[in-house]
């Protein structure tokens, strides 16, 4: 049986008339990278409000290492730790100084904290900035601070709230990198992102909320396999002949790189449009298989519930 640290269960949410989360479900394994991946306003923010106990939840239920995160929220908090768009680094404190105060808040041991400071200040490579004002710090390496000082005192969960939103590519691999680390250690993590790519790139399991609920989850592989076969690429050097092609076959068209996409469904199906193309003396000058990415299962998703959302209203 798996082992769940999150559970979730029909979690609702509204301000007034607006409904933000319309009976959320979903489990998150001990150790595991979790991604919530929604676009703008999906309710990621909230999901993590309510999870961290900042805010409350009108109805449903959520636990957390088996405490309940409304009535037993003390314990919630002492075994969480929230990063992201509103967490608390003092800017015009040291990286160090930053992490001995978040000891002391914590009433954990001076000799402790000191070692605690020094490894979090090596593994987040900030041990060069440690004497320096967080002020002065680059906005990747304040989020680095800042997920430091959510690990002091060594949480089971950590939450991180759009972790590379701002960041430049290069610092977000980096970040990439060291959330990796932190799952290598055991720590569960729950990511909420806009980024698909992120979301391929960390998550042991993505659930993905549109509307206030989940509108599918799995692995990135899984949901990649969702919607199945994998697309067919066929490229014309000969301009005449992508015309021609375009008005025969029915796919997605590229016109600067003259190139048309086509789901390839089954081998009948493909038979079929290789023989028209043949029929008609149109030779391609490359044919390539492509596995859909997670921006088109992305799209597919969210299309079909928007699609399903208005067929029921
Ligand atoms: N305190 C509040 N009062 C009223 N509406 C709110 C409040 N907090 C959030 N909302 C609304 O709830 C919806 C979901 O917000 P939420 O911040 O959870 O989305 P999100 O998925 O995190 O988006 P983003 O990526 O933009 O942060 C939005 O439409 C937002 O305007």
């Amino acid at each position: 049986m798996k082992d769940s640290i999150i559970s979730v269960h029909y979690l609702k949410k509204a301000y007034g008339e607006h409904i933000v989360l319309d009976g959320l479900n979903f489990e998150v394994e001990r150790g595991s990278i979790f991604a919530l991946l929604g676009e703008n306003g999906a309710g990621k923010t909230t999901t993590v409000r309510i999870l961290s106990t900042l805010i409350q939840a009108d109805s449903g239920t959520a636990t957390i290492a088996g405490y309940d995160t409304h009535h037993e929220s003390d314990f919630v908090k002492q075994n969480i730790s929230l990063t992201g768009q509103y967490a608390s680094v003092d800017e015009l404190l040291t990286g160090e100084e930053n992490l001995m105060m978040m000891g002391r808040l914590n009433h954990l041991d001076r000799k402790l904290v000191k070692k605690r400071t020094a490894e979090l200040l090596e593994q987040f490579e900030l041990t060069k900035a440690a004497k320096k004002q967080v002020k002065t710090y680059s906005g990747g390496m304040r989020r680095r601070i800042d997920i430091a000082i959510s690990l002091l005192a060594s949480p089971q969960v950590i939450f991180l709230d759009e972790p590379t939103t701002g960041l430049d590519p290069r610092s977000r691999r980096k970040m990439w990198s060291m959330i990796q680390q932190l799952a290598k250690n055991g720590v569960t993590i729950f990511l909420t992102t806009q980024y698909l790519e992120e979301a391929d790139q960390l998550a042991d399991k993505i659930a993905v909320i549109d509307n206030g609920r989940i509108v599918e989850e799995g692995t990135a592989e899984e949901l990649k396999n969702m919607i199945g076969d994998e697309n067919l690429e066929l490229t014309f050097a000969d301009f005449r002949a992508f015309q021609h092609a375009i008005k025969l076959i029915h796919g997605l068209v590229n016109e600067k790189e003259q190139r048309i996409t086509i789901r390839t469904g089954s081998i009948e199906s493909l038979r079929r449009l290789l023989n028209t193309l043949y029929e008609h003396e149109i030779e391609p000058s490359s044919v390539n298989f492509q596995k859909p990415t997670l921006d088109d299962v992305f799209m597919d998703i969210t299309s079909r519930n928007t699609k399903e959302l208005s067929a029921n209203a």
